[in-house]
């Protein structure tokens, strides 16, 4: 993978120890009274620059609440979560991976790169000077005219991880980002997204039911009904 100059390099990675998210007794409750779950309770983590975690655990554990309540997606019934580094407002901080097809149909694979940014307030030739330079760096510029529809999984779940590149986001979140994809394709994003993480000198965070996924970075948390083992 080859850098583009925009991005930050290596030099503040050593020794930067700053909390990116911050989780006390964090609790989640879908619905009311006798048809109330507890998806997550009593959740205490901290992610920093640099972490790199997978999450697992068996399906309805409520990863997938926990990664949404870390990227400021939804707001948590108990507890306190807090995002040090980014102040009050984590969202355009936090890059997210979603598990299925998350390309705008109608927009070229530039265009679905290019689209975060534009809404993030940079003007279109910008974004898309930025979109094309993250397309380039992991291999995908002969993809930027291609329509969605034209790619594999593999090829489109890279592109998502273009998306996340070109945001230049401190911390990723991905949620099963592998999970149709074969053995191969899947080592290939994961590989790709722990580098852009590194590039980025982001944290990232995967929640995976696929042990060789898991065992690819360096940490693994594991949740069972609602309660995270850090
Ligand atoms: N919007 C919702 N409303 C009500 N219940 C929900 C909602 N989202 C999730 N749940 C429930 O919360 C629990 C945790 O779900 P969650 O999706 O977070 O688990 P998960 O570990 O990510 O599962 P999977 O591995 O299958 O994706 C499950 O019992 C699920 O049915």
């Amino acid at each position: 993978m080859t850098t583009p100059d925009h991005l930050p390099g290596a030099e503040r990675r050593a020794g930067d120890m700053t909390a990116l998210v911050t989780c006390r007794q964090l609790a989640r409750v879908y619905g009311r009274g006798t048809n109330a779950l507890v998806a997550v309770h009593e959740v205490t983590c901290e992610l920093r620059l640099g972490d790199q975690v997978a999450i697992t655990g068996p399906s309805g554990s409520g990863k997938t609440t926990l990664l949404h309540l870390l990227a400021g997606l939804d707001h948590p019934t108990a507890g306190r979560i807090s995002w040090p580094a980014f102040g009050d407002r984590p969202r355009g901080r936090i890059g997210v991976v979603f598990q299925g097809p998350s390309l705008l149909p109608p927009l070229n694979v530039a265009e679905n790169v290019a689209l975060p940014l534009i809404i993030a307030g940079l003007g279109d030739a910008e974004a898309k000077e930025r979109a094309l330079a993250a397309l380039a760096a992991i291999g995908l510029a002969d993809l930027a005219g291609s329509l969605p529809e034209e790619l594999s999984g593999g090829q489109a779940q890279r592109v998502a991880v273009a998306r996340v590149l070109a945001a230049e986001p401190r911390l990723i979140i991905a949620d099963e980002p592998t999970a149709q994809l074969d053995s191969g394709h899947a080592r290939r994003v994961v590989d790709l997204l722990t580098e852009v993480a590194y590039r980025l000198d982001a944290a990232l965070v995967i929640a995976t039911h696929d042990p060789l996924v898991a065992a690819r970075l360096p940490k693994t948390w594991t949740m069972s009904d609602g309660a995270l083992a850090c």
